[in-house]
């Protein structure tokens, strides 16, 4: 199982590293991977295991974050309907994205970043994305809200792009044009 120590921390080449596309077959080696980032994200958000192995709660871990650079990453997140999307995507693509952003008023953390960076980071509001699922086969979702953020955040690490590339520098907290709060 995947532990904080095996999460790598800024400063770490791997975040800064564009990952290579998944090659179908999957190897045993990449099905081990996909099913570790989805059971850690379902570890991390059970009280008792989080407590007992000091886990930090995430919604989405990317490939990267544990020094695999290979394009995928797990969502274990909750829609504003309450339905648990619960998966994980490998070679992910936005095939189109709304004009309207979004951004979660509080701000973005990231299991990477051990301090906080305050500011509004930009996002598109709703995203139709594609990717491949371990067993092979092409899914297309229409996303928005906190799924739609996470998505986009996790699709960023497998490009090298962290959230806080995409604040604001001279006001972290500028109005984000066109756009609807996620509080
Ligand atoms: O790349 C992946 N990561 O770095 C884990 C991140 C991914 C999320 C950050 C913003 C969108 C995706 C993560 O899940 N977190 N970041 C550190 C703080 C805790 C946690 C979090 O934001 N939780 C959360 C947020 C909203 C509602 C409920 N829970
Ligand atoms: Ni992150």
């Amino acid at each position: 199982m995947i532990l904080m120590e095996d999460i790598v921390r800024e400063g770490h080449p791997a975040l800064r590293t564009r990952a290579e596309e998944v090659v179908f077959p999957l190897t045993e080696e990449d099905r081990k991977l996909a099913h570790d980032l989805l059971e850690y994200l379902v570890n991390s958000q059970d009280p008792e295991m989080a407590e007992k192995y000091s886990l930090r709660g995430g919604i989405g871990l990317a490939a990267n974050q544990v020094n695999k650079l290979k394009r995928m990453f797990a969502l274990h997140v909750e829609d504003a309907k309450g339905e648990q999307l619960s998966f994980v995507a490998i070679n992910p693509k936005i095939v189109s994205h709304s004009v309207e952003q979004t951004y979660i008023t509080s701000g973005e953390g990231c299991l990477s970043v051990d301090r906080a960076v305050p500011g509004y980071v930009p996002r598109h509001a709703r995203v139709t994305v594609k990717f491949m699922t371990v067993d092979g086969e092409e899914k297309k979702l229409r996303l928005s809200g906190l799924p739609a953020i996470a998505f986009q955040h996790e699709l960023d690490h497998l490009n090298g792009v962290m959230f806080y590339d995409r604040i604001n520098e001279k006001d972290p907290f500028s109005d984000i044009p066109n756009s609807s709060p996620f509080e």
